[in-house]
């Protein structure tokens, strides 16, 4: 097993996207999030969290019963309904998609299996979280069978004892270790997260970030995780670059907010934390 790299920009900063004169929002990069209904709240904090990350386009695929709830809180975000399987299909197969999100708010369910294995079919980079770990649960092997693009697993305690019938070590050596392997049986890069998250890819190579700011210990956090992901990985960042960049972005944002810290605050103080990574004029 490879030593863990400790995360830290060197590793990746020279890899975040920058725009250009020549940009527009679709070479920006356009994520699509499956929204949940009726736990609405966590892919909206997704998406704003991909949008403060510089994605061009972030949209959220809903049924159509939550267009409203979704579409009244939201201007920036495209909120797109759909009706049925095929409409939902039509909006993930869309070829300006470049990043797809699952699982904040998407229930333990059928339609969040069958989603994500529709996503894992287009073989654009993939984020699964929260309830679209859950579906697989014991059955890592089944996700794996459909991996066929880069694709980010970013399991808490819970959800990774749930998919991988394993309970995380709390000694940290252990835990890394625990990380490389469940990479490496699902083929795709696993991020656990903790107070110090584990990024570890299915190459053998894994990092460490440092302990964040207990205040991240509050409802949402990790879907605002999940949402800097999708961005990047959007953006053209590769997976594991992606995953360490956005785990320190969080962290970072959480720490510049400090005490009171809710989700919500997160999104915004993304761009503070981005313009201090750009290189100097
Ligand atoms: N604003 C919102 O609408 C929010 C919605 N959320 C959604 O609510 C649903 C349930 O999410 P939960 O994360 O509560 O998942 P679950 O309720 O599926 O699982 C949490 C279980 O895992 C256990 N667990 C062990 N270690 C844990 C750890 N480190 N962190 C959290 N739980 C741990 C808990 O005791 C609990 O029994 C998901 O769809 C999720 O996306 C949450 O993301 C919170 C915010
Ligand atoms: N005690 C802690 N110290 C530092 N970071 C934490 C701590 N607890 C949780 N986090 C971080 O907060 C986020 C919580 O994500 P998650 O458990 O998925 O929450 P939610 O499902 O409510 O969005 C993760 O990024 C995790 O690493």
């Amino acid at each position: 097993m490879t030593e863990p790299q400790i995360n830290h920009p060197a590793l990746w900063q020279s890899l975040l996207p920058q725009p250009n004169a020549v940009s527009h929002k679709y070479t920006r990069g356009y994520v699509l999030i499956q929204g949940g209904y009726p736990v609405t709240g966590a892919a909206r904090l997704a998406a704003m969290a991909a949008a403060r990350s510089g994605a061009g386009i972030t949209a959220i695929a809903v049924p159509a019963i939550a267009f409203p709830i979704y579409a009244s809180q939201l201007l920036s975000i495209v909120v797109k309904p759909y009706s049925d399987d095929s409409s939902l299909q039509a909006l993930i197969n869309d070829n300006r998609v470049g990043a797809l999100l699952i699982g904040p708010g998407a229930s333990v369910s059928d339609s969040t299996r069958l989603t994500a294995f529709s996503m894992l079919k287009t073989t654009k980079p993939v984020v699964i979280d929260a309830d679209a770990l859950t579906v697989f649960a014991g059955k890592p092997e089944r996700l794996r069978k459909s991996i066929l693009a880069p694709c980010v697993l970013t399991p808490h305690d819970g959800e990774f004892k749930t998919l991988f019938n394993l309970q995380p070590a709390n000694v940290l050596e252990q835990r890394i270790k625990q990380a490389q392997l469940a990479a490496a049986s699902v083929g795709c890069i696993v991020l656990l997260k903790g107070s110090q998250t584990i990024i570890a890819d299915p190459d053998g190579r894994v990092i460490l970030n440092q302990p964040a700011p207990p205040t991240l210990a509050t409802a949402g956090a990790g879907d605002v995780l999940a949402g800097i992901i999708t961005s990047l990985l959007a953006q053209e960042m590769p997976a594991l670059e992606a995953a360490a960049a956005a785990t320190w972005i969080h962290a970072e944002a959480a720490r510049l907010c400090g005490v009171g810290m809710i989700a919500d605050d997160l999104p915004e103080l993304i761009p503070t934390i981005l313009q201090g990574l750009m290189p100097s004029e």
